[in-house]
Formats: C-alpha cells, structure tokens, sequence
C-alpha cells in the first residue's frame, strides 16, 4: 500500500512541527545555559576594568590628602601659601574637582583662594568610614552645586565629580556600576543617570538576579558599602534572544540536515531493488579476485572472488549493497551473475593459474534454493571450469535452517566442491554445528585477528585453530595486514592467509599477470 498525497503532507506537517518544537527545546536549554555563563563572565570582566580604573582614582585622592596633612596644623587663619598649595594641588590632578583644608578653629581654607567659615555642605550628611577616610555621597561642593562626593582623612577634604568619576571607569554602555549602601540598599554612586532601585541583599562575588537586572557585587574590605555591576534586565534578554535565535536557527539546520540525510539513506535502501536490477542488466558489475596465500612459501594457494560496482565512477561497498540485495531477494540473481562471471574468467584469465582454488561467496538464499547445484554444475561445465576448484564460502549468519543447509552443502561436496566457512566466529553463540556441517575450511574473521587480540594468550583464535586441528579443518586467517599478526599465526600451526600484507584484490587480469610472475619467482 503506497501512502496518498494526503497522509504524505500530514506526516510532513507532523514532521516539521517535531523538528520545530526540538529546535525550540534545544534553542531555549542552550540560551538559559549560555547567556548565564555569558552574562556572569560579562560582568565579572567588566568589575575587573572597573576595579583597575578605580584604583588610579583613589591613589590621586590617596595622595593628595596625605599631601595636604601639612597644612592641618599651621594656625587659625588661611594664609596666601596654603590657598596656593591646594589650588595646585587640585591643578594637577585630573579627579580632584576641589579641596579644603580646616583649621582647628573649624574655618576651611579651599583651592577657590578664600576662606569658609565652616564646611555646612558636609554637616547634615553621615559619612561612611573606611580605613583613615571618610566618605560623603551625593553631597554638594564649596559653591553649593549637587552631584559630588566628598572625601577626608583627618581636616583635609577633596571634592569630585560624580560624572568625571563615572566617565573615568570605563563602564561599557549597556552596564551600570553603583556603589549601594548595604544597610539601606539605597544607590550611593551610579555610573549611569538612572539610579537602580535595589530590592534584594547582595552576597559579595555573587550573581543574582531581580526585576532590575542582573547583578555582581564585588568582593570588598567597605564594611558597609557594596560595590555592584548590573546589566539591566531588557540587556540581559537582548543577548538571551540573541543566542535563542543562534541555537534555534542551528540546531533547525542541523535537525533539517540530518533529517534530510536520513530520508536520502531511506530513500536510496528503498530504491536498491530496481538499482541492482538494473546493474545487473548493464552489466555494472565486475568480480575482482583477493589471493590466498601460503605464508611459509609467499605461493597463492586460492583467491577469494569479491564483487565490485561503481556508480558515476564512485565505489559502492559489498557491505552496503549485498545486505540490501539479501533484505530485497536480488542476491540469488546477483549469485548466479558472479558465478557465470567467475567462469567466464576462468576459461580467459584464471585458467592459466595452476591450482589455484576460487571461492564464492553464498547467502541464505542459495543454500534454500534446491535448484543452486544443478546450475552451478551446468555453468561451470558450460565454461569447463573443474568442481574441485570451487569453494564455496557461508557465513554462520547463513545458516538460518541448519538441517537444509546441511542437505545443500552436502550437495555441492558431493558435486566436488569444497566448503569453507566465512567470518567465523562472529555468528552462532554456539559452535556445535561445526561437527555436523559438511565443511573443509574455516575462515578466521578479522576482528578476532587484531594486532592486540593475536597478542592475547587466551584468544579466541587459538582455540579456534586447536579445534580446527582436531576436525582437521584448513584454516584460513583473514584480515593480515601486518607481520605482527603473520608471524605469531605461523608459529602456532596456521599456513593459509589473506589480507593486504600480500594482495589487495586484483582484476582478473592483473591477478593472472601477477600470479604468473610470483610463480615463476617461486619455482
Ligand atoms: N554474497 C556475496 N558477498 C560478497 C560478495 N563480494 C563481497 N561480498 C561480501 O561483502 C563484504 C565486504 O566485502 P569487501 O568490501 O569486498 O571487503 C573484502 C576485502 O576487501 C576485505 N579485506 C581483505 N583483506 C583485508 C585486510 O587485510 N584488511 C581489511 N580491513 N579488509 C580486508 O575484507 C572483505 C572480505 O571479507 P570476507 O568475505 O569476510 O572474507 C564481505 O563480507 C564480503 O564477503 C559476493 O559476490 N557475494
């Protein structure tokens, strides 16, 4: 039953709908994750900046109250050289706005050059203490304008402006730094001309989030003066929206592509059938011959056919298209097709290769398939291709009736072939069949003949060997790469081997030329 259009468009609609919902998932876990990681980074590295411009602010009021200490004790009138001292002092240093230094009788000497009977400006206003300094916020200068803070240690006073102050942090646009009063929660200094009303109490190198923003406050010595950076809250959500969008439209095309790709796999599995059908008829196929080899003697004993294709000049593996062909019932005609192939080759190329055996590779189908022997006896006499040159190779994966395929393999023995096993190993759990199964040749698969597993004392290959010895089966080693797996082979009793240590597969061609010239070398 094919699907209409209708149930076609539904599920493509379900589809989307479940790529775009995931995407979504993804996207928001991404952003939540990502922009608290960003945002605490953020801050942290801007607390840092704000943190090294502050401190060449405090070393200039640093110096310049400890310059002005002189002054403190000089008498109960302002003289023409302090007025010219702390109006220089104020000169050179960009920060400082103004400076005042009080006498003992409580009259204040400024950098304007004239005297004030007292600092009233500082006197309703309860400083914050720290160290030998005190602070006032918000406060006004000497000529009474707003928007200063003050600073003192000991009769000496500085004046600075908070917008030079804020301008010299360096603060980025989109972040404010304030100076809270812990108690109070009340904003004491703000890089920015919103002040932001604070609701919760900060915890020092600690982020938290409110309706305002998100906050750090910076770990500091101030017992009651918390220094904190905020990225307001419509900032925060810019960059969340920001990387929702990167994550959402990523992971869609990721989603998408992976989706797409895994309806072209589908597609191309479904559409194997008419492909290989189609191969056949073009004849697209050929059969390449991989040796067998004497390890002791280097002499090519046999050769195993293997089956190639190309598509637009590109190599599709057996690996992919014999399972498709076994899933969709062409692997009998594909079998059929190699073994005409193989004999055809035979009575041009192989025939010149003196004993040397060919093995073909069998599916469950062929050994179901009671009329296989009849016509592998008429093609191969049809070609004059002797029986006792063909072996025949099963996989234990092919055995699936192993009363038949007893049945059948006994056939073909009785016909003058011989049977060999392919892969072995990697099958049956249970290796009792070896007894009964007519069979001449066990094939050790690769993945048991690994550099690290040949090494093994307790590999399964040795025993594989020892009980092939005891039904005295010929072993054949698959997959020999290197002398690191040859040579501990040989030493334990097995002499067949095949592997690109001595051949790739070879033409039909190319595999007789070469034989040719190996032999002639051996003799
Ligand atoms: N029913 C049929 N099955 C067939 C036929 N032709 C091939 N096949 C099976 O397809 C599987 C993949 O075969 P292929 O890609 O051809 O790979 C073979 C060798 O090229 C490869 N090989 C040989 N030596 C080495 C080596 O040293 N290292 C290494 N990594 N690979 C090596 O092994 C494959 C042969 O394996 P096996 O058959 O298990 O001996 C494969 O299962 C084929 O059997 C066909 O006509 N019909």
């Amino acid at each position: 039953m094919t699907a209409g259009p209708r149930t076609w468009r539904a599920t493509a609609r379900l589809l989307t709908l479940t790529i775009v919902i995931a995407s979504t998932a993804i996207a928001w876990v991404s952003a939540e994750t990502l922009s608290t990681f960003y945002v605490t980074q953020r801050l942290k590295d801007t607390s840092a900046d704000i943190r090294s411009s502050l401190r060449s602010v405090s070393e200039q009021i640093e110096q310049a109250l400890s310059d002005m200490q002189r002054f403190e004790q000089l008498g109960s009138e302002c003289t023409s050289g302090i007025y010219a001292a702390v109006s220089n002092l104020v000169a050179a240093n960009r920060f400082i706005y103004e400076a005042a230094v009080l006498l003992p009788n409580g009259k204040a000497c400024t950098s304007y050059g004239y005297q004030l009977e007292s600092l009233a400006m500082l006197q309703d206003t309860q400083p914050f203490s720290t160290g030998n300094h005190s602070y006032w916020f918000s406060v006004s200068n000497l000529s009474g304008n707003e928007g200063f803070v003050a600073v003192s240690q000991h009769n000496s006073y500085v004046w600075l402006n908070d917008l030079l102050v804020a301008s010299a942090l360096d603060v980025p646009n989109d972040v404010t730094f304030e100076l809270v009063d812990k108690n109070s929660l009340d904003s004491l200094f703000s890089s920015s001309e919103h002040q932001l009303k604070h609701e919760i109490p900060y915890q020092a190198d600690k982020i938290s989030v409110d309706r305002q923003g998100v906050h750090y406050a910076l770990p500091s010595q101030w017992q009651e003066i918390l220094a904190v950076v905020t990225l307001p809250f419509s900032a925060y959500q810019t960059i969340w929206w920001q990387l929702f969008t990167t994550a959402f439209l990523s992971s869609l095309a990721v989603i998408g592509l992976l989706t797409w790709v895994a309806g072209k796999i589908r597609e191309q599995r479904r559409s194997f059938a008419p492909k290989l059908r189609r191969a056949l008829k073009y004849n697209e196929f050929r059969v390449n011959y991989q040796p067998i080899v004497n390890m002791h003697t280097g002499r090519w004993v046999g050769v195993e056919s293997l089956i190639r294709w190309h598509v637009a000049g590109k190599a599709i593996s057996p690996a992919i298209f014999i399972p498709a062909a076994e899933k969709e019932g062409v692997i009998g005609e594909i079998t059929h097709w190699v073994i005409e192939r193989i004999a055809e080759d035979y009575s041009h190329y192989l025939r010149a290769c003196e004993g040397l055996y060919l093995t073909i590779n069998l599916s469950a189908q062929e050994i179901e398939d009671e009329s296989f022997p009849s016509f592998v006896q008429k093609t191969l006499e049809t070609h004059g291709v002797p029986a006792s040159l063909i072996v025949f190779e099963v996989t234990e994966g092919g055995l699936v009736n192993l009363e038949k395929a007893t049945a059948q393999l006994q056939k073909l023995r009785d016909q003058g072939h011989r049977i060999a096993v392919d892969d072995f190993g990697t099958g049956y759990s249970s290796l009792s069949y070896i007894e009964t199964l007519p069979i001449d040749i066990l094939k050790i698969d690769r993945s048991f003949l690994t550099p690290e597993k040949i090494a093994a004392n307790d590999a399964l290959w040795r025993h594989v060997v020892s009980m092939a010895n005891t039904l005295n089966l010929t072993v054949v080693a698959e997959g020999i790469e290197g002398t690191e797996q040859s040579e501990p082979l040989m030493r334990e009793g097995v002499t067949f081997a095949q592997g690109w240590l001595y051949s790739r597969d070879l033409s039909p061609a190319a595999l007789k030329d070469e034989f040719l010239k190996l032999h002639q070398e051996c003799a």
